[in-house]
């Protein structure tokens, strides 16, 4: 396959342009700065219609990514989005080129979360009466907060419970902790790749259930899987688990 990365110097991008390479594919790297041997990213409506990749490979920042979408579908290149941080416009921008080209947009290209995420969810059925509290570490580079990953636990949760639980981002002052909401705590420090802990806790006991990403090859491994199994679908929004 040939298969084109926009954020190919960064952190998340440059993992994918190796795994790629490490299976063989053709790789066409982006860059705004095209210094290093990439293609301009400022010129991707020519550079994919030239190259004609197979798929699109994204991880750099919602407000390029919405861009680079529009640009996938004039072109019809699928998509595979692992940034995160788009607002509801960012979120409407994805779906309507996700009406010319099949986009895969998931929080998290890691299998572990998506067995997680499964796992909290039968968690919080079980114990329906629990406190639920979510905390989240990543780098200090990360731009979003809360995380991508910890939104769709967020979510998950919710779905879980059949409610929406009120988000408490931090704890401060004197107040009692409410029995519908969700404690939401984040933390950025060193070089952390990514750990989502939920934790479940009634009288005498607490449950926690954790991922821990420990190299960030396993987002672009995953990111890699995704853009192989979305070869040859129709166009449409597609998850991970989708395609797993
Ligand atoms: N879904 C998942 O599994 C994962 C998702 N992520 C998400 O991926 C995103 C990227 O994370 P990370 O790799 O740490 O970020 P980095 O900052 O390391 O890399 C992002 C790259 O995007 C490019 N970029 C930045 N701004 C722009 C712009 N305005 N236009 C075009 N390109 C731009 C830059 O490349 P250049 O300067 O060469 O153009 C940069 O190297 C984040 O949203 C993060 O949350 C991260 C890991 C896993
Ligand atoms: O920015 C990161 O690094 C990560 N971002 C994703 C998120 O926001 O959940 C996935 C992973 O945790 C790494």
């Amino acid at each position: 396959m040939k298969v084109a990365v926009a954020g190919a110097t960064g952190r998340t991008g440059s993992e994918s342009v190796a795994e790629l390479r490490d299976r063989d594919h053709d790789v066409l790297a982006l860059s705004r700065d095209p210094t290093g041997g990439q293609r301009d990213i400022g010129d991707l409506a020519t550079v994919l219609t030239e190259t004609d990749p197979d798929a699109l490979i994204d991880f750099t920042v919602p407000e390029a990514t919405v861009e680079h979408a529009a640009v996938a579908a004039e072109t019809a290149v699928p998509l595979v989005v692992g940034t995160t941080g788009f607002d509801d416009d960012g979120l409407a921008a994805l779906a309507d080129a996700a009406r010319e080209i099949p986009v895969l947009r998931a929080s998290n290209f890691a299998k572990g979360v998506h067995a997680l995420r499964d796992i909290v969810q039968a968690g919080v059925e079980a114990l329906p009466e629990y406190d639920i509290e979510l905390t989240e570490t990543h780098h200090n580079g990360k731009r979003d907060a809360p995380s991508g990953t910890a939104l769709t636990l967020l979510d998950d949760i919710d779905d879980a419970r059949g409610t929406t639980l009120d988000r408490t981002h931090g704890r401060e002052g004197e107040h009692e902790r409410a029995p519908a909401e969700v404690g939401v705590h984040v933390r950025r420090a060193g070089n952390v790749r990514g750990e989502h802990e939920v934790l479940l806790a009634g009288n005498d006991e607490v449950v926690t259930l954790t991922h821990r990403a420990e190299s960030r090859r396993v987002f672009a491994a995953g990111a890699v899987d995704a853009a192989e199994a979305l070869a040859g679908r129709p166009a449409g929004e597609y998850d991970f688990p989708d395609v797993l």
